[in-house]
């Protein structure tokens, strides 16, 4: 048995297929990521996932419990992409609330939470008068205080800025290593994709690929050199392999550093500057989903 699992997840509205036949094998400490375009089903994918949705077809459960009962809400914490909390309540007003709602709640634990993720000094604030970093290190705390084992992230990073990014997952991948949190985490941001154990690329409400990351990267991203010419009389027999000739500059895939180094080689007195790229995640998206916008 799969820690979490989604078999044949399916969810149709008005006759219009979204999601279409999802299956998700989850193990207890992974991270996984879902990648997909607006309107991929992403969303609609994790509210069923976390029980707000109910499917057309399908099941779900986590270590074996169905996903519409109290004991499942228990072990899940989520954070939306739009916060529950009260703004005219404070922040600590706000997470008592939450806590309340919890038998095993641990006030050590709380507070731990409460310094990870700096929050000491807004406690008695308003959480209306946040500014959306703070409101969002306050609605991570809310999803955490109960110590649930499986934490789902609906892009929760829209908005933010770098520093307020790396604080919530160095916050995060601290739980991880000492609870072995469980996370689902869907983004636009892809390079949070980069600590993900495990990927989920989503399109048309249907899972196109899933991996690892670094298989994922094999098959769908390839390392580029970018050379920059002083002139353009090089490029012929270069162009001629697939390769890309924007300006002065000429883009070509490489299979190899060794291939790469020769190239500059064979170049080097009609070069002024060059960069080597290597495949990212970005690639992966866009080979996978197209660069149309939806
Ligand atoms: N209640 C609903 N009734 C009808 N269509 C819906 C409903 N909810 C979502 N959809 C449609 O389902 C599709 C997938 O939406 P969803 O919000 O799950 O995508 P997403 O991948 O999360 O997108 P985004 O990244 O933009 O948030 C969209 O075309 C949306 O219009």
């Amino acid at each position: 048995m799969h820690f979490f699992e989604a078999i044949h997840l399916t969810k149709k509205f008005n006759d219009k297929e979204i999601v279409k036949n999802v299956n998700l094998h989850v193990e207890k400490g992974q991270f996984i990521a879902f990648l997909g375009p607006n309107g991929a089903g992403k969303s609609t994918t994790v509210e069923m996932l976390i029980g707000l949705l109910t499917p057309t077809i399908g099941e779900i459960s986590l270590e074996g419990i169905k996903v519409n009962s109290e004991k499942f809400r228990n072990k899940i914490g989520v954070v939306f992409q739009d916060s529950l909390l009260d703004r005219d309540l404070t922040v600590m007003e706000n997470l008592k609330t939450r806590a309340n709602l919890y038998q095993n709640f641990d006030s050590e634990y709380f507070n731990q939470i409460i310094i990870k993720l700096e929050l000491e000094a807004i406690l008695k604030q308003q959480y209306g008068v946040l500014s959306g970093g703070q409101r969002r290190r306050v609605d991570i705390a809310r999803a955490l205080i109960h110590q649930p084992e499986l934490l789902f992230l609906d892009e929760p990073s829209t908005g933010l800025d770098i520093q307020t990014r790396n604080k919530i997952w160095q916050v995060l991948n601290e739980i991880r290593k000492t609870k072995q949190l469980t996370i689902i985490l869907t983004t636009h941001y892809l390079e949070e994709v980069e600590y993900a154990d495990y990927v989920y690329v989503l399109d048309h409400g249907e899972i196109i690929a899933e991996n690892t990351l670094d298989n994922l990267k094999k098959e769908y991203a390839h390392d580029q050199l970018i050379i920059h010419f002083k002139g353009s009389s090089k490029f012929c027999d270069l162009i001629e392999r697939n390769n890309q000739q924007i300006g002065q500059d000429l883009k070509l895939i490489t299979n190899s550093n060794i291939e790469a180094i020769n190239i500059l080689d064979d170049l080097k007195n009609e070069i002024s500057s060059f960069e080597m790229r290597p495949g990212s995640v970005n690639d992966i998206f866009l080979e996978l989903t197209g660069k149309e916008i939806r």
